[in-house]
């Protein structure tokens, strides 16, 4: 058996479209504000691929660049200022934050309205207790791309390898929100590829190229890689480098459905944080969540 892709190119650009669309219903411009403290080179290019594509959707976008010493109270007082920005409808903080500078601090001093990323404890506690509020983006693009393989996750079930704050345990949630019945499995779990092989919906969210491999695969099942791991490419020349995934590519024999790396769970991340960007500008104008988005 061969999977069957699911792009997350195709879908994150109809995202990003209903995006730009929802937008220019709302009174006055969307405005989004990214913060990126240091010069991280992977992180540089996501911030630039922010900017473009929320200038592309027609939104106003604000980068905010800071050198890597910056001191974590002018980070969090640049915070401050966002939230008290009437053009800031969104802020995201890129992650990682240089060392020194205590993330979760950071992220606490955000407007939970504003809160684009879904990362405040305001947000976290939302997703858990299933109210209203603002989903981290990977996981939201991860679920919209189960949704092309399954349509109703009622029953299935799934696995989720990776505790993170950003992706593995917001997931988990928005998982059990659909129905289905969840394993979160890390890297002290015993047997790691008996608890996968129980999964319909298999996620691999834990930075590891290639971790997960065809035996971990239930045949047929549906696996999101979350994973977007740069690694040495020496047959594509001296000093040359590629993107891999957590789940090893011959993984696709086993599986029904598969994202690609690049170009699966990636793209939905930027996507998703438009729409999320909208929605935080709905929600600040006191209009209803957008239709279509
Ligand atoms: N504050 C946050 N920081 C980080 C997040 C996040 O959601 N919020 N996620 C990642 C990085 N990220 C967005 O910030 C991100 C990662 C990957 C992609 C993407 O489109 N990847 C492409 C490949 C791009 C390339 O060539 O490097 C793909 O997978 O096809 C977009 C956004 C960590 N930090």
């Amino acid at each position: 058996m061969s999977a069957r892709l699911l792009d997350g190119k195709a879908l994150g650009a109809e995202v990003r479209a209903r995006a730009g669309e929802a937008a220019k219903t709302l009174p006055g411009q969307v405005g989004l504000a990214v913060v990126l403290v240091g010069e991280d080179p992977a992180s540089q290019v996501y911030v630039r691929n922010k900017h473009r594509e929320a200038e592309a959707a027609g939104l106003l976008s604000f980068v905010h660049r800071l050198p890597a010493d910056t001191p974590e109270a002018d980070v969090v007082a640049l915070v401050e200022r966002l939230n008290a920005d009437e053009a800031v409808d969104g802020i995201l903080v890129q992650m990682p934050l240089p060392e020194g500078i205590d993330a979760l601090r950071v992220i606490a001093a955000i407007d939970p309205d504003k809160d684009v990323d879904g990362l405040t404890e305001t947000n976290a506690g939302r997703l858990l207790l299933g109210r209203r509020g603002l989903v981290p983006c990977t996981p939201q693009g991860s679920m919209l791309l189960a949704g092309l393989a399954l349509p109703d996750l009622t029953g299935k079930t799934a696995v989720v390898v990776g505790r993170s704050i950003l992706v593995g345990k917001p997931l988990a949630l928005l998982l059990q929100a659909a129905n289905a019945t969840v394993t979160m499995a890390h890297s002290r779990t015993k047997d790691l590829g008996a608890v996968c092989r129980t999964a319909d919906v298999l996620c691999a969210a834990v930075g590891r190229p290639g971790l997960l491999t065809a035996e971990h695969v239930k045949p047929g099942a549906v696996v999101i890689d979350v994973g977007i791991n740069r690694v040495d490419a020496p047959e594509k020349g001296e000093g040359k480098t590629k993107l891999v995934g957590d789940v090893a590519p011959e993984a696709a024999e086993v599986a029904g459905w598969m994202t690609p790396v690049p170009g699966g769970v990636g793209p939905m991340t930027i996507a998703c944080l438009l729409r999320n960007t909208v929605l935080a500008a709905a929600r600040r104008r006191g209009l209803e969540d957008p239709r279509g988005l």
